[in-house]
């Protein structure tokens, strides 16, 4: 069944901190992504999940992103992905993990990929973006059906990659049957996006052409990971996270022509706090 994502999402997700709490209380959430090329997009990503209030983020990425991770973001861990045990323990321990925002396609990147998709558990949430989305296509790696909670994050191209379905020709019957086919929850980006969960799919009503900028998903890898360490239930903190996402869009592209990536995640904390309940 179609539904809309309600208004007021986030006043229904977003609660107030308890008292006697500590940053465990908030999820720990690892990032796996950032080649050499493409080392912005985990750094977004990182900072978007730090902004969003998960209690330890750690991000696994390549050495050369090392220093501007640390400059940007001290808050953040940082784990050479080239140290495969390293990257496991660290797996293990999460709460969350991202893969794929600026992994890149060779082979180290889809080593991390099976590792993760090995690794992963019921207890955890994986949120599958990006590259990880396009080598999972290219390689047949297919979602470990075992109902960990798994978030697949695909734009229009990549879900034509794993789907099948040339872009001209997507549409909800057929975005429907291919889903069915695989055991995670399916956020498809475009202007107005569809989530797609196992019976019931969601249309987010809001967002606008202003966020049509490189780093506008990665960003939403990291809110994503942030609602769903510390907001229950899971599917409930995904919808969420894409709603706020597209507010602060919309908010930004009403005085700016483009809502860049790091403005919108300037924003994300103060405008949480006006929806805690
Ligand atoms: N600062 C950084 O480090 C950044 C790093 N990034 C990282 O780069 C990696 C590659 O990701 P990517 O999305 O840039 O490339 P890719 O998967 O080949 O897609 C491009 C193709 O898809 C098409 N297309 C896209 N959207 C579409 C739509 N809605 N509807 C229809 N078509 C659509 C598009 O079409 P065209 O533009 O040609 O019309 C083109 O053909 C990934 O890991 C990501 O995280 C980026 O986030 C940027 C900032
Ligand atoms: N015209 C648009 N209207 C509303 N939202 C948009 C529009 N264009 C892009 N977006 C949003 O921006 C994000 C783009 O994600 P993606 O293509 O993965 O970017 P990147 O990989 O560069 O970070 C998605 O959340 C998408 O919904
Ligand atoms: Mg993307």
């Amino acid at each position: 069944m179609q539904h809309i994502i309600p208004h007021n999402i986030l006043s229904q997700t977003i609660t107030k901190r308890p008292a006697v709490s500590h940053k465990g209380t908030y999820g720990r959430v690892a990032l796996i992504g950032g080649n050499q090329q493409f080392g912005g997009a985990i750094i977004l990503a990182s900072e978007a999940a730090v902004n969003t209030g998960a209690g330890l983020v750690t991000t696994v990425t390549a050495p050369e992103n090392h220093a501007s991770l640390h400059a940007r973001l001290p808050e953040a861990m940082v784990v050479d992905w080239t140290d495969l045990p390293a990257v496991k323990e660290i797996v293990r321990q999460a709460s969350v993990i991202v893969i794929g925002p600026g992994l890149g396609l060779d082979s180290q990147s889809l080593a991390l990929l099976k590792l993760v998709f090995a690794s992963v558990t019921r207890q955890q949430v994986c949120v599958v973006d990006g590259s990880a989305i396009t080598l999972m296509a290219e390689h047949d790696v297919t979602v470990p059906n075992h109902s960990a909670a798994f978030i697949l994050t695909p734009h229009k191209k990549e879900w034509e990659r794993l789907s099948g379905i040339p872009v001209t020709e997507q549409n909800e019957e057929r975005n429907l049957l291919a889903k069915e086919k695989i055991p995670a929850a399916v956020v498809l980006k475009k202007h107005r996006t569809e989530i797609f969960f196992e019976t019931d799919t969601y249309l987010n009503p809001i967002g606008t052409p202003a966020m049509a900028t490189g780093g506008m998903g990665d960003t939403l890898a990291g809110i994503i990971a942030g609602f769903t360490a510390q907001f229950q239930p899971k599917d409930k903190a995904l919808l969420a996270a894409v709603y706020l996402h597209s507010l602060l869009g919309e908010q930004l592209g009403k005085s700016h022509y483009v809502a860049l990536p790091s403005k919108l995640i300037g924003l994300i904390s103060r405008t949480m706090k006006q929806f805690e309940t």
